[in-house]
């Protein structure tokens, strides 16, 4: 810095009587300063190349090449991936400081988030948001979204009704070598489908493998794309690559575009507002509300209501499904890994369930291994690895450093869960580090799946009913095995929009109840 404040001062004395030389100077001088005193504030971290950054030097496991950074350069580094900066925070405290500050509610603005164009919930910030986040939040807890008070029967028959579904097409398999995927895809969709827009897709339907083509597709191209979020001059350059990625993106967002406005369209057609069928109906009559109280743009902020339909249907299914499914495929693989586990909690179930009837939402405080099962299995798969990247709204000061205005910042959830001064062996899986002395469930404050303050994930009630009704059901109906000749399905796992499991193919063998489930013989309804 001195050395820097010395050359600025040569260089004017030697320029003195060229006021434009002089002017320019100053302003690099001053300019070069400020970037010096700014780069001391901010977080130690890894240095990368001029424009790109340290971007060439990411490794394709973004979580594990980070929490080797976080080990070398403290809970909080910083690092330069062209344009932006991105402050990765590894120590639960800091996350849960950072995270309760309006300060950091803020997304990232990138060419992904210029497609989207500012609509939906996940990807917007300030007033929209706030205003998205509030009524979602009361409106799914009127549907059920909720563990204590009236109403969350309704959900748990939702879900229920899906868990059937499942255990019927599994139990006419007869134990054959199955790939559980497409079945849980449709299934926890539908969950999920019916809340936003009462649309149910019967296993194996074109309509719903098109929707989840999209889906997948979707989220390999925008991985694509990536480099542009980064470094948005790419996009002026010929790429053809970079080019056909965009427009099939395009193409595949007004496709689904189209299929949720024909729903939204359609609940217009049919509307009732003595009769809310789900939550596009919802929308329809906040949107009526408004009109009639004059107040048209205190929900939506002025932007277009059918679009914003439109994202908030697609934000809620691709954070609904994908990892419900994922986080259900993880558990089958720690229970073929560790057939005891399996064995403790059927052993459980059969005495606090009985093996007359599947388990309920009300059995669940009297299942403290199965319910300290699925903690382990969402902490040890830790499917949201990176959390979603949140930004700051504004310069301001974390433990100590500063943080730039716009500067990403990223909740490394995967190396809270996996801190060996936190947990036991953490790489283990060991459902009983959920449980106390009194074999109660107990979850530590650095146990974060589902993130944590004010943009937390919103359907974590939800997901927490739909994994033990879809896990406690199959484990209580089916025994699983390992098909003949087959390894155990790895346990690392393929980094993409979550981190997932290798496919796996698993025998489900039926255990015998006391009295028949009869909709195990039941025909499928629609
Ligand atoms: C195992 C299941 C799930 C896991 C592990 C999970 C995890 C997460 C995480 C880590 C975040 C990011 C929080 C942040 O930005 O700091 C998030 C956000 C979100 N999740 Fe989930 N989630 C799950 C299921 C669900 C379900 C079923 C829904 C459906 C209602 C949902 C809806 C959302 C939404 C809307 C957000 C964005 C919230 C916002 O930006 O304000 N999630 N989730």
């Amino acid at each position: 810095m001195l050395l820097l404040q010395a050359w600025a001062l040569r260089c004017v004395r030697a320029l003195s009587g060229a006021p434009l030389v002089f002017a320019c100077v100053v302003l690099v001088a001053a300019a070069l300063l400020r970037r010096a005193s700014l780069m001391r504030r901010l977080p130690p971290g890894p240095w990368g190349l001029p424009l790109v950054g340290y971007l060439p030097f990411l490794q394709p496991d973004a979580h594990l090449h980070f929490g080797k950074l976080a080990r070398r350069y403290g809970p909080m580094f910083s690092t330069r991936c062209g344009n932006q900066l991105l402050v990765v925070l590894s120590d639960h405290r800091i996350i849960r400081e950072a995270f309760r500050r309006e300060e950091f509610t803020a997304r990232p603005h990138n060419e992904f988030s210029n497609i989207l164009g500012g609509y939906g919930i996940i990807n917007t910030d300030g007033k929209l948001w706030k205003d998205q986040r509030r009524f979602l939040h009361e409106r799914l807890r009127q549907f059920g979204m909720k563990y204590i008070g009236a109403g969350k029967e309704h959900m748990e028959s939702r879900i229920m009704k899906e868990v059937e579904s499942v255990l019927r097409t599994l139990a006419d398999l007869k134990g054959a070598p199955t790939d559980l995927n497409p079945v849980l895809a449709t299934s926890v969709s539908n969950v999920i489908c019916e809340l936003i827009m009462s649309v149910r897709f019967k296993h194996g339907d074109s309509r719903f493998q098109r929707f989840m083509d999209l889906v997948e597709e979707g989220f390999r191209l925008f991985g694509e794309m990536a480099w542009v979020n980064f470094v948005p001059a790419l996009k002026w350059l010929p790429l053809p690559g970079l080019w056909a990625a965009k427009r099939k993106l395009d193409l595949n967002r007004r496709e689904m575009a189209n299929f949720f406005q024909q729903t939204v369209d359609s609940h217009r057609e049919t509307f009732d507002r003595s009769n809310i069928r789900d939550l596009v109906d919802t929308y329809l009559l906040e949107i009526e509300h408004a009109k009639e109280e004059e107040r048209d743009k205190l929900l939506f902020e002025g932007k277009d209501h059918d679009r914003q339909m439109q994202q908030i249907i697609g934000d809620l299914f691709s954070a609904g499904m994908e990892t419900i499914k994922t986080t259900l495929q993880w558990a089958v693989v720690f229970m073929l890994h560790q057939p005891e586990v399996a064995r403790g909690v059927q052993e459980e179930l059969d005495q606090v369930v009985g093996r007359r009837r599947l388990p309920r939402l009300e059995d669940l405080p009297y299942l403290p291994y199965t319910e300290s099962t699925l903690l382990e299995v969402l902490r040890r798969s830790s499917i949201v690895p990176l959390g979603t990247t949140h930004a700051a709204t504004r310069d301001v000061y974390l433990n100590g450093f500063m943080i730039p205005k716009d500067a990403h910042v990223v909740p490394l959830l995967h190396a809270v869960h996996m801190d060996p001064t936190l947990w036991d062996d953490p790489e283990k899986f060991e459902p009983t580090r959920f449980l106390n002395a009194e074999g109660k469930v107990t979850k530590p404050e650095f146990f974060l799946p589902f993130g944590v303050g004010r943009r937390m994930c919103l359907g974590d009630v939800l997901a927490r009913m739909e994994l033990f009704l879809f896990f406690s059901s199959l484990l209580h109906v089916f025994d699983l095995r390992l098909p003949e000749g087959q390894p155990l399905p790895s346990l690392k796992g393929n980094t993409g929009a979550t981190v997932t499991p290798d496919s796996y193919k698993v025998c489900l063998v039926e255990r015998p109840m006391e009295e028949a489930l009869d909709f195990l013989s039941a025909e499928e309804s629609s």
